[in-house]
């Protein structure tokens, strides 16, 4: 078991990975002196219910504390304001009150979902999240917590940091194939907005990763978390230096709203926006091998970095001028410097874009 901490001052709080976790739940909410005096309530999905609901439930119930759940539909679609009061009706008809403990079962659909509800009912409970992908590592750490609007993601959130991240590895063994790579693009953006030893070990190491290696996966969502980690404990509110962690996802989250929330999970959408990013990046001057190396490492987990030809460019920009980054008529980019640095820039011109998105869709041409 490794223990990470998220530095916040009086919001600090670990990060558990390991084995096992989920059976020792209980343990953990007495260690946290959370109360039983009030009831949990664990929100979850329709794929991850039936695989891991009983455990958590039977592991709460059995330290004393009483359990409400609600199981929402597997997918994006999940994170809406709709669903938001579903879950809201749950919590308030299982009687929850201003102590109890929101629980987030599952990947970062679940944890964007619950941690919202957590931060608006009553005006904040308390979090837990209790990640099941790869893609969780991200998204359950540094408190981002959000549904999505038709028109643009993540529109209507806030920032409510979790008591405690479970991070109980053994349940990403049942993830299918395509959720195992997207969630493995997160990871990889880790190694290229930080640290470029990491990103070279992710590029060696990506059969072991695809192959769910417990040791490779183990070091990998660790690091991963700490690169987290530590950016988030810099700039909880994103002020400045946080926005690296949005690389790919200016064009990204573009790609995901006008996908109707479906046509593409997120960690595809963001590997797409990493080569986009990459190739504005060497369009303004940067060594073509940057591009070339961004994108063979992200094709070699299978993931997307080709524009489908379907897609209106003029659709995209539009999607893209809701970017929370997007002020004073600037659109805010991460852009990469080198393989493990990148650089905040607000100059980046529409002109720029719609030329990436045409060049990529090119190569989708010759792939
Ligand atoms: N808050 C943040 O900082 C942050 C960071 C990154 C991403 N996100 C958000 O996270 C979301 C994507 O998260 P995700 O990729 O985990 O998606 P997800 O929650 O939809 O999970 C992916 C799929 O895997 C299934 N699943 C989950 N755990 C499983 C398991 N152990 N075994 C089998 N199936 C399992 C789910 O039911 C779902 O179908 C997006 O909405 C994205 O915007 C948020
Ligand atoms: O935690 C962050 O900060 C991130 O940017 C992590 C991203 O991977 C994540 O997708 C996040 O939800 C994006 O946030 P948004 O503010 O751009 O909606
Ligand atoms: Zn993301």
């Amino acid at each position: 078991m490794r223990t990470l901490n998220v530095d916040l001052g009086e919001r600090s709080y670990p990060i558990y990975i390991g084995g096992g976790l989920l059976d020792k739940a209980g343990e953990y909410f007495e260690q946290h002196g959370l109360t039983k005096k009030s009831p949990v309530l664990i929100v979850t999905d329709t794929n991850v219910a039936p695989l891991y609901l009983i455990k958590v439930e039977g592991a709460l119930s059995d330290s004393g504390y009483t359990v409400v759940s609600k199981i929402v539909k597997s997918g994006e679609k999940s994170k809406s304001l709709q669903v938001f009061e579903e879950v809201m009706t749950t919590a308030i008809e299982g009687g929850l009150d201003r102590r109890s403990v929101v629980v987030a079962l599952g990947g970062g659909v679940v944890g964007d979902l619950a941690g919202y509800v957590a931060a608006a009912y009553m005006r904040g409970v308390t979090f837990v999240q209790m990640p099941t992908t790869i893609l969780a590592h991200d998204s359950s750490v540094g408190g981002k917590v959000a549904v999505n609007h038709p028109l643009a993601k993540n529109m209507i959130g806030a920032f409510h940091q979790p008591e405690m991240v479970l991070y109980d590895v053994d349940t990403l063994q049942s993830l299918p194939d395509r959720e195992v790579r997207a969630g493995l693009s997160e990871m990889i953006k880790h190694g290229l907005i930080w640290d470029a030893a990491f990103a070279k070990w992710c590029g060696e190491h990506t059969q072991d990763l695809l192959n769910l290696d417990p040791e490779a996966l183990g070091y990998g969502l660790t690091m991963g978390c700490s690169v987290k980690a530590k950016v988030v404990s810099t700039d909880e509110t994103e002020q400045g230096l946080r926005a690296i962690l949005n690389l790919g996802h200016t064009i990204g989250h573009a790609l995901e709203a006008i996908g109707g929330y479906g046509e593409f999970l997120h960690g595809e959408a963001i590997s797409i926006g990493m080569a986009a990013a990459a190739l504005i990046a060497v369009n303004r001057g940067r060594d073509r091998e940057l591009y070339n190396e961004t994108v063979k490492l992200l094709q070699g987990f299978g993931l997307p970095t080709v524009m489908p030809n379907h897609l209106d460019e003029n659709k995209i920009i539009s999607a893209m001028m809701h970017d929370k980054k997007f002020k004073e008529n600037q659109i805010v980019f991460i852009l990469p410097v080198s393989i493990g640095k990148v650089e905040i820039v607000s100059d980046v011109k529409l002109e720029e874009v719609v030329s990436v998105i045409r060049e990529l869709k090119k190569e989708g041409q010759h792939v």
